[in-house]
């Protein structure tokens, strides 16, 4: 990247320590503020692959809006690769201690060049203080009625909730729970879910083996191992992502300062439940539903057309930057605390909940009920022709009710089926093959599509969404409410059981 004076500089953050959102915010503030451009950053990163078992290293580039750069970008960089004759070793470069902040320059072989150790965090913070009304999280914090638990599960996401939520708005030291990144992650998983935050789940009352005697916290969240991925918890309470970002969405002009004047749009990816849509049709938003991948929101929101977006895979965010945000999600539910409790902190009244809060959304959009099925590791080649199998039952619909109707009576007809093709409205890029759907005529969804992150043979992913506008039938659980509708997963697949249950 180059600097003001035309030296190229290389960027660190401080021990190490860089999330991904906030190399997206240092992008965007950086190089627009200097006015020079970048062709390319890159990091090296703990890149989270949630198809795999194992936690992978890698480079990530991001382009100068700060979001991740495209296929074309990254297939030319991997065409030059081919062609690599030589690379010079640097071995008598003195070595730069990373540990202080400061630019040391050089001369290298193509000129000067400086490398800046920086503040991780400054920019970020900085950022996070533009958006939000940090005093009234900082009352909500204060409050002896609110508790609050953040588990960073041992990646960078410490370093910036240790600055925020302690030194910036005062929680205690206490609520930070694995919040020293460690780089193995301290032996554990930095999946912020059900399965793998183990401690917060447990701390939150949702697990079998709870402590009876201790009360959960009203407040829980988890962030992955480089901080762009959420999971938002109530006390004995799931958020489900999907539920996340239609209720931050709904709440977001009131409660966050930075959307006060009205959002642009809203977008989800097409197998995220359709909770969004109603939310969008409610408030009258422009809504759009993108293939999985976050750079297809980027275009979106460089256009000015989406302000708040998210995806079932545990990403919420919004235009501040062009990457998934951990922490902006748990600030922005802290936001919707502090906003829906303005009157009830002090005196006798009651706390409005994470679960009031969610509750309250339910009866008033109605509630998508959602279930993922991963079947991990499956041939490749019978991954493709289940696919393929699918493309084609669609054009026998009267079929495909029959056997279900034969099941299951009381499930609505599928009314439509098709393969999810996204025209992209900004660029009219076209992309093809992006997931099957099977749309039922109550707005029950069934959609299949093969993961773009597995590790190993294919990943087949199963997502099943039920909406439910009968207000006596909003509580019932998940997997009650979509067992007609699993009952015929078996025969899809051909598996009798998925490897993962989200
Ligand atoms: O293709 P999948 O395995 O479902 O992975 C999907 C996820 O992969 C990465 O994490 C991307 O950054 C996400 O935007 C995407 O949702």
């Amino acid at each position: 990247m180059a600097a003001a004076n035309g030296v190229r500089r290389v960027w660190v953050g401080q021990n190490g320590l860089l999330s991904t959102p906030a190399v997206s915010a240092i992008i965007r503030e950086r190089v627009g503020a200097d006015g020079s451009r970048a062709t390319g950053a890159f990091i090296l990163t703990a890149s989270h692959n949630p198809g795999g078992p194992t936690e992978d290293f890698g480079i990530k580039y991001n382009m100068e809006n700060g979001g991740q750069a495209p296929e074309s970008v990254t297939d030319m960089i991997y065409e030059n690769t081919k062609t690599i004759k030589k690379y010079p070793i640097a071995e008598d470069l003195p070595r730069v201690d990373i540990s202080a902040i400061g630019i040391t320059s050089f001369e290298g072989l193509e000129g000067k060049f400086d490398v800046e150790v920086f503040d991780s965090a400054d920019d970020y913070v900085k950022l996070m203080k533009s958006i939000f009304d940090f005093e009234s999280i900082k009352k909500l914090l204060s409050s002896p009625k609110f508790t609050f638990c953040f588990d960073a599960l041992h990646g960078v996401a410490g370093a910036y909730a240790h600055r925020i939520f302690v030194e910036e708005l005062g929680a205690q030291e206490s609520s930070l729970l694995n919040c020293v990144p460690k780089e193995d992650f301290g032996g554990g998983h930095p999946d912020p879910n059900l399965t793998y935050a183990k401690e917060l789940v447990t701390r939150m009352g949702l697990s079998k083996t709870d402590d009876a005697g201790v009360e959960p916290p009203e407040f829980g969240a988890a962030a992955d191992g480089d901080a762009d991925r959420n999971m938002i918890l109530g006390k004995r309470f799931f958020v489900t992502p999907s539920d996340s970002v239609a209720i931050i969405a709904a709440n977001a002009v009131a409660a966050i300062p930075y959307f006060s004047s009205g959002l642009k749009g809203v977008a989800r990816s097409m197998p995220t439940s359709a909770a969004l849509d109603v939310v969008a049709k409610t408030l009258g938003l422009k809504f759009f539903e993108v293939p999985t991948g976050w750079k297809f929101f980027c275009n979106l929101m460089d256009a000015g057309m989406c302000s708040v977006c998210g995806e079932e895979s545990f990403g919420t965010g919004s235009d501040h930057i062009r990457e998934k945000d951990g922490i902006w999600a748990v600030l922005a539910w802290l936001s919707i605390l502090a906003h829906k409790n303005k009157e009830s902190l002090e005196g006798d009244a009651k706390l409005v909940t994470v679960e009031d809060i969610v509750r309250q959304h339910w009866a008033t959009y109605g509630r998508h009920y959602y279930t993922r099925y991963d079947y991990e590791n499956v041939d490749a080649t019978a991954a493709k022709e289940l696919m393929g199998l699918l493309v084609k039952l669609q054009s026998s619909l009267p079929d495909v009710n029959k056997i279900i109707k034969g099941i299951h009576p009381e499930v609505a007809n599928v009314g439509s089926a098709d393969e999810f093709e996204y025209n992209d409205p900004v660029d009219g890029s076209v992309s093809k093959h992006q997931g099957i759907r099977y749309l039922f005529e109550d707005g029950s969804r069934l959609v299949f599509r093969l993961s773009g992150t597995g590790s190993e043979g294919a990943t087949v992913r199963v997502y099943i969404e039920q909406y439910e506008k009968d207000t006596s039938k909003i509580s019932r659980d998940s997997q009650d409410a979509l067992a007609p509708l699993l009952s015929k997963l078996q025969e899809f697949t051909g598996r009798s059981s998925p490897t993962v249950i989200t």
